[in-house]
């Protein structure tokens, strides 16, 4: 295990911090106003990337990358160019290197900053790849006899979202409005979700495009990175809308990503294996090695101006299928992905009732109400109530972390 680099930037050097050297996540961030610009989170603070090559301290194969703020243009120029600049970095920011005085002007303090997306989301699709959220989420919607679907241990289950509602954490979510339609009702109403849930889920970004199928290990060369990715969920218009192509506005209000992509390459000495398979997978879906990562994770739940409750831990290395397996069977089709294009892992929810990542499954339908630290009761979310999904991998005397992706939870529009 690889153990904490030391860097000139005192405080990326604890065991506390998201952003050790180790890490180097990247973003995009705005000073009071100011222009949109991609960083690189270093401790408490944050290396301005785009003044970075405008000053010429850069060595990269066309100008004007960073010029936008976001990271899309630079994932286009490939997996090599994404070694050298983290390679550039490394060193630049490694305590007694030389280059300290030419990068120590381009820092500003995170906590002045706001962070904003750090790419533009080409396409969203969402999986459906662990056992016990698929096996629960089958008992509550449909037959606990058959709550695994048939094709559930063959094929990484997917549907289509919307790239247009990813938002970046700190964003208000709104409650929706849809149709909704309770078992003992004749009609369906068109009212304000009743049951709006969170997912706790990782996102994986594309970086290298494809045109046809892809191998397992092709998939995961093309991935640049990973982000914590909540899929807010409403259950009842879900349920009454879902037959038979599946979820479509029930999931089309808001997913949030946490604001720093932890690329591939700082995951690295975390790599861990998929669990044993149930059913052999058909050859084009078998792992050439370890491709999911031990990322320790948990979902807090804060009612308006009150404390937060820890609601759930779980770990991604729970998921049955890798970011890569599914990313390779959504090119089966032939399918072209591009770069900027994010998969859902689909919610992860571990063994036990407080591994479950989301509040349909703790609640159990809304039927077990779950009592939060401040006393009050929650089924699914009421207006007011802020979310955090956490997520770090720990190494020996440092973590690797994603930063905080919150959302607070607004009241529906008024239906007139
Ligand atoms: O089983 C269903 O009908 C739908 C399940 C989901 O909620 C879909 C989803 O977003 C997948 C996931 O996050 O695991
Ligand atoms: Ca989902
Ligand atoms: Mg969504």
């Amino acid at each position: 295990m690889t153990q904490l680099l030391r860097s000139w930037v005192d405080s990326a050097n604890t065991a506390t911090t998201d952003f050790p050297l180790n890490n180097l996540p990247y973003g995009a961030f705005r000073s009071t106003g100011g222009d949109l610009h991609a960083g690189v989170a270093i401790g408490d603070q944050i290396l301005n990337v785009t003044a970075l090559e405008q000053a010429g301290l850069l060595d990269l194969p066309q100008p004007n990358v960073f010029a936008g703020g976001t990271w899309n243009d630079f994932m286009a120029l490939g997996p090599d160019t994404w070694a050298s600049l983290r390679a550039f970095l490394t060193g630049a920011l490694a305590e007694g290197s030389a280059r300290q005085a030419d990068l120590e002007p381009h820092l500003v303090a995170m906590a002045g900053a706001t962070l904003e997306m750090p790419f533009a989301v080409t396409e969203f699709t969402d999986f459906y790849a662990s056992r016990n959220h698929s096996f629960n989420i089958g008992c509550l919607f449909r037959d606990p006899a058959n709550a695994l679907p048939p094709n559930w241990l063959h094929i990484p289950i997917g549907y289509n979202g919307r790239a247009s509602s990813v938002v970046v954490s700190g964003t208000d979510v709104i409650r929706p409005n849809g149709q909704l339609k309770g078992p003992d009702m004749e009609m369906p109403i068109f009212a304000a979700c009743k049951r709006f849930d969170l997912e706790l889920e990782m996102g994986a970004i594309v970086g290298t495009p494809s045109n046809g199928r892809v191998s397992v290990q092709e998939a995961d060369d093309m991935i640049f990175g990973y982000v914590l990715l909540n899929d807010w969920s409403a259950r009842d218009i879900q349920a009454w809308e879902y037959v038979p192509l599946g979820p479509f506005q029930a999931k089309a209000t808001a997913t949030t990503i946490s604001p720093w992509i932890v690329t591939k390459a700082a995951l690295e000495p975390f790599r861990a294996s998929t669990p044993p398979r149930e059913k052999e997978l058909l050859p084009y879906l078998a792992e050439p090695g370890p491709m999911l990562y031990d990322i320790d994770l948990e979902v807090g739940l804060a009612p308006d101006g009150k404390a937060e409750t820890i609601l759930s831990r779980t770990n991604y290395d729970v998921m049955y299928y890798s970011a890569a397996q599914q990313l390779t069977h959504h090119t089966t089709s032939g399918c072209p992905m591009r770069v900027g294009d994010l998969l859902g892992s689909g919610t992860i929810s571990g063994p036990e009732k407080e591994n479950r990542g989301s509040l349909i499954e703790l609640s159990w339908g809304g039927k077990e109400p779950l009592t939060l630290d401040t006393g009050e009761t929650r089924t699914f979310l009421e207006d007011g109530d802020t979310l955090t999904l956490r997520g770090a991998a720990k190494g020996d005397g440092y973590r690797i972390g994603f930063g905080e992706c919150a959302g607070k939870l607004l009241p529906a529009p008024a239906i007139s």
